[in-house]
C-alpha cells in the first residue's frame, strides 16, 4: 500500500494534495472531563497541526462549530451551522473536510457528504495516514495494518450493503476489499487479522532479539521506557542520556513510530537499555492503542518508567491526564505508575510565562530539566540510577581481595568496577553493586574459593 492511503480516488484531489477545512466541533463537556482542561481552540490547533503534518495535506482553513445535537448522532449541526460550514468550505476552496472527532460513523460520513460532496476525515483517518508516513519497521507496519481491521469491519457492512457506493473518502484497502467478489468479508477479515498477527509476533521477536544482541550485559540490563505525549522530547532526551548519534529529534508528530533501544551506563555501573516509544495523542481511537500493544508491552515491564512533560506548552496537564490514561488503557497498574514513574519536565529553557499559576505549582516530586541545554541532566540521572538501583532490588557489596585473587578479573571483566578500589596492602576494597541473580552468579562461580578460605 502507499503512503498516506486516505482518499486516493477523487477527481477533487489535485496537485497532489487536499485543501482541507477544519471543524471542530465543541461540545459541553460534564465538569470532571479531562478535556475540560483542554480550550477547544487547542484541540483545534492539534487537529490542524495533525492534518499539515501530512505531505498530501494542507490545512486551508480551520474553526470551531458548537455542536447542536451530539457527536455520536446521525447528525452533528442543524441546519443552520450546516450553512455556515458549507459557505465557509467554498470560500475556502477546501477540497476535503475533517472533522475533529476520533471516529466518525458511517451514518454521519454519509450525511456530510452528502450536504458538502468532499471527503469527509476523521481523526482515525489522519492518525492512521501519519502512522503509516512514518513507519519504519516491519513491526510498525504490521501494527498499523492491524490497527486498520476494525475500521475497514465498521465501515465494510456500509459498503457491502451499498450505503458507501464507490465513495471518494473511503481507504484504500477497503475498496480493495469491497471488490472481493462472492468471499464472506467477515471471514477475510478474520484471515488477515489471523495472519496479521502471526507475523508481528515473529517481527517483534526478529527485532528484539536484533536490538539487544549488541549489549554485552543485555539480560541484566535495567529497562527504562520513556513515554510522554508526542512532542515532549522523548528522542532528545533518549539521545542526551545515551548520546546515540543514531537518534535524531525532529519537530513533528509522531516522528517515533518504532521503539527504539538504546544502551546506557548508569554511574552504579550497571547498564540501562532506554526505549524511546510512540507518542501519545489525545483521543487515540482505542483500536490504535490496541494495535500498538506490541510497541508499548515493553512498558509494562519496564524497571523504570519516564513520563516526559513539555511544560513549556499550555497544555502539558491535559496531555498528561491522556498518556496516564493511555498507560492504564495498556494495563499498567495505578500502583506500578507510582512505584516505577519518574515525573520529568521538559523544555524549560523555554518561555514559559504563559504558564497559568496553577500550572507552575506542578508538583515538587518531578525533575526540570531541558534536553537543548542539558540544565537538570545530573540530577535526573542520580534518581534513574536510585530507582533503577531499587526496582532491580541491587545492593552494594564490599568485596575485600588479595591482589592476586581471581574475582577482580571477573570483576572487571563484567564490567562491574565503576569506581576504582582503595589499596590496603596486599588487599583491595571494592565496592560493587549487584542484583539478586548476579549475587547468585557471583556465589556460585567462586563458591570453591569461599570453601579454601
Ligand atoms: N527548546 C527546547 N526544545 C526541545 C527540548 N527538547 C526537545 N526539543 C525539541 O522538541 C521537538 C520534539 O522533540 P523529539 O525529541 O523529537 O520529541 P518526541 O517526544 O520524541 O516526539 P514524537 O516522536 O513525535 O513523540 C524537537 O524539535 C526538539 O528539538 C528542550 O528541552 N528545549
Amino acid at each position: 500500500m502507499g503512503r498516506a492511503d486516505v482518499a486516493t480516488t477523487s477527481s477533487k484531489f489535485a496537485n497532489g494534495q487536499w485543501s482541507v477545512l477544519v471543524v471542530h466541533p465543541k461540545v459541553r463537556w460534564g465538569s470532571g472531563s479531562a478535556s475540560v482542561l483542554k480550550q477547544a481552540d487547542r484541540q483545534l490547533e492539534e487537529a490542524v497541526a495533525l492534518v499539515n503534518n501530512l505531505p498530501n495535506m494542507i490545512a486551508v482553513d480551520s474553526l470551531i462549530m458548537p455542536v447542536d445535537y451530539n457527536t455520536k448522532r446521525k447528525s452533528i449541526w442543524a441546519a443552520g451551522n450546516l450553512e455556515k460550514l458549507v459557505a465557509r468550505r467554498e470560500t475556502a476552496r477546501a477540497t476535503a473536510l475533517m472533522v475533529n472527532v476520533d471516529v466518525l460513523s458511517p451514518a454521519q460520513q454519509e450525511e456530510l457528504f452528502g450536504i458538502f460532496e468532499v471527503p469527509i476525515f476523521d481523526r482515525y483517518n489522519i492518525v492512521l495516514s501519519t502512522f503509516k508516513e512514518f513507519a519504519r519497521t516491519d513491526e510498525a507496519r504490521l501494527q498499523i495494518s492491524l490497527a486498520e481491521i476494525p475500521y475497514i469491519k465498521h465501515r465494510i457492512h456500509a459498503l457491502a450493503s451499498k450505503r458507501l457506493h464507490s465513495r471518494p473518502e473511503i481507504l484504500h484497502v477497503e475498496q480493495q476489499y469491497a471488490e472481493i467478489e462472492g468471499g464472506d468479508l467477515n471471514e477475510i477479515l478474520r484471515k488477515r487479522e489471523q495472519d496479521l498477527r502471526r507475523d508481528l509476533k515473529e517481527a517483534t521477536r526478529r527485532a528484539t532479539e536484533q536490538q539487544s544482541g549488541g549489549s554485552k550485559h543485555s539480560s541484566d540490563a535495567a529497562v527504562i521506557a520513556v513515554v510522554g505525549y508526542t512532542n515532549t522530547g522523548k528522542t532528545s532526551l533518549v539521545k542526551r542520556l545515551t548520546g546515540a548519534e543514531s537518534l535524531k529529534p525532529k519537530d513533528q508528530l509522531f516522528a517515533t513510530l518504532d521503539t527504539t533501544r538504546h544502551v546506557a551506563k548508569l554511574p552504579s555501573g550497571r547498564s540501562a537499555v532506554f526505549t524511546d516509544t510512540i507518542g501519545f495523542l489525545s483521543d487515540l481511537p482505542i483500536h490504535l492503542i490496541a494495535a500498538f500493544e506490541a510497541t508499548l508491552a515493553h512498558v509494562k515491564s519496564a524497571d523504570v518508567i519516564i513520563h516526559l512533560r513539555d511544560v513549556s506548552n499550555p497544555d502539558w496537564k491535559a496531555q498528561e491526564e491522556d498518556v496516564v490514561a493511555t498507560l492504564k488503557s495498556i494495563g499498567v497498574a495505578r500502583e506500578v505508575m507510582a512505584e516505577r514513574m519518574i515525573t520529568v519536565d521538559n523544555k524549560i529553557d523555554k518561555d514559559t510565562s504563559v504558564d497559568s499559576p496553577e500550572s507552575s505549582l506542578s508538583e515538587s516530586s518531578s525533575i526540570r530539566i531541558s534536553c537543548k541545554t542539558g540544565d537538570g541532566m545530573a540530577e535526573l540521572i542520580g534518581v534513574i540510577n536510585e530507582k533503577v538501583s531499587i526496582a532491580t532490588k541491587c545492593k552494594t557489596i564490599r568485596l575485600r581481595l588479595d591482589v592476586r585473587s581471581p574475582v577482580i578479573e571477573w570483576l572487571y571483566h563484567n564490567e562491574f568496577v565503576v569506581v576504582e578500589p582503595i589499596s590496603d596492602g596486599n588487599m583491595l576494597i571494592f565496592d560493587v553493586v549487584m542484583n539478586e541473580s548476579e549475587i547468585g552468579r557471583f556465589r556460585k562461580k567462586f563458591a570453591h574459593l569461599k570453601r579454601k578460605n
